[in-house]
């Protein structure tokens, strides 16, 4: 596909994504429809949509139009190309502008978030309010976890260079590595097969850090989803770990993952069972804001309503987990939120409910360079 023929297909895409078809759908659909296009021209397509829609207010606003059209004219324009030299109206070519997408008026817009969610995010960033909207405007890192059981953060680096895997390291947590190119080779590296290295968020890495995690505890994930963070806690320590979901397919690649990083996780539909556990992880679910980057129709999709039912999960889950937390034991809440109703009034509300528990730290981090916007709370349960 040319240039231009990426482009007139974002173009179809977010009209598709604006009149409701979830991204990933339109994208899995146009890709199946369409056997003549690449890996080359599904990467550039999709980047193409992704960049729009996580600049949608500017773009459209800068291209004239909340379309397709008026979303590319914009985006091409924020990134400094000559729009007409790609809207040539040639065979497969967006058709040439019209005098007002011409004109560079550029509208008023406000910023690349839904208006009623700007107020909850300046206060749960505090100074880091401008340079993470200005972050989840731009395209997510890909980040490795380096897993110490199986190897250094030296020699995983070593590796994945072998294989054209450039990397550098992070302040946000000592195992983290920011992929700097040849991102789309981790997957088949001999690291990342051999269990070396993880995908895994920078911020989630700093969350893992940060628990009070020895040898010999018996910890719980009781949202374990995919099992990010339990992998990340057994690469730290030699505890004996237990996985939860209320969801159980959830956790379906979770033993091809654990026997890859060399680790053992048992999976638990009951937990109580098996109750009490020196540490309980609750990752809840939650509006994702701080990783709207990587999902960008998410946060346009993002209503009022949808913050109270996940607020109130959120709430009923602590309560639970709270349940199974041995006395002087630990209860860790982790959210890729930067939303102070997810995360401290949370922490407030369930100290309101529960006198027998503290909270030790709990930290905001911001949408930065290299990790996603994410908080965690470490509380304990007196003796
Ligand atoms: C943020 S995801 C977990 C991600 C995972 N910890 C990781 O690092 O890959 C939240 C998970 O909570 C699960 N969940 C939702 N409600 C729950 C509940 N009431 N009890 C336990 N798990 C729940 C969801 O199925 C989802 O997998």
């Amino acid at each position: 596909m040319t240039p231009a023929a990426r482009v007139q297909t974002a173009i179809e895409l977010l009209d598709d994504i604006l009149a409701g078809t979830p991204a990933e759908k339109a994208l899995t659909g146009w890709a199946r429809r369409s056997r003549f296009a690449g890996s080359k021209d599904r990467a550039a397509v999709r980047d193409h949509v992704f960049d729009a829609l996580r600049r949608r207010n500017s773009a459209a606003a800068q291209g004239g139009s909340l379309t397709g059209r008026g979303l590319m004219i914009g985006v091409l324009r924020q990134d400094g190309v000559d729009v007409p030299t790609i809207f040539t109206g040639q065979t497969y070519a967006p058709a040439v502008l019209s005098d007002g997408e011409a004109s560079d008026n550029v509208g008023e817009y406000s910023e690349d978030v839904p208006e009623w969610i700007l107020p909850f995010m300046r206060s749960g960033l505090g100074s880091s309010f401008e340079t993470s909207l200005d972050h989840l405007r731009r395209r997510a890192p890909v980040a490795l976890r380096v897993n110490l059981r199986k190897g250094s953060v030296a020699s995983a680096r070593r590796k994945l260079q072998d294989e054209r895997i450039e990397t550098r390291g992070s302040d946000l947590a000592a195992t983290a590595l920011i992929v700097e190119s040849g991102a789309r080779k981790v997957a088949q590296s001999a690291a990342y097969r051999d269990g070396l290295v993880e995908l895994q968020d920078a911020s989630s890495q700093a969350a893992v850090a940060a628990l009070p995690l020895e040898n010999d505890m018996r910890v719980l994930d009781y949202c374990a989803g995919g099992g990010g963070k339990v992998l990340a806690m057994a690469g730290r320590a030699k505890a004996r770990f237990f996985a939860h979901d209320a969801d159980p397919g959830r956790m379906r690649d979770l033993p091809a993952r654990a026997a890859r990083a060399g680790v053992t996780v048992t999976q638990t539909e009951a937990p109580a069972g098996q109750a009490p556990y020196d540490l309980v992880l609750c990752d809840v679910p939650c509006s994702g804001s701080g990783t709207w980057r990587r999902t960008p129709d998410a946060k346009w999709r993002f209503q009022p309503a949808d913050l109270d039912r996940l607020v109130g999960i959120q709430a009923g889950i602590l309560d639970t987990a709270s349940e199974f937390v041995a006395k002087g034991g630990v209860l860790a809440y982790a959210t890729c939120s930067v939303l102070p109703q997810e995360n401290r009034d949370q922490i407030a509300d369930f100290l309101s409910r529960h006198e027998d528990w503290r909270c030790e730290t709990q930290t905001q981090l911001p949408v930065s360079r290299d990790g996603d916007g994410f908080f965690f709370a470490v509380l304990t349960r007196n003796t």
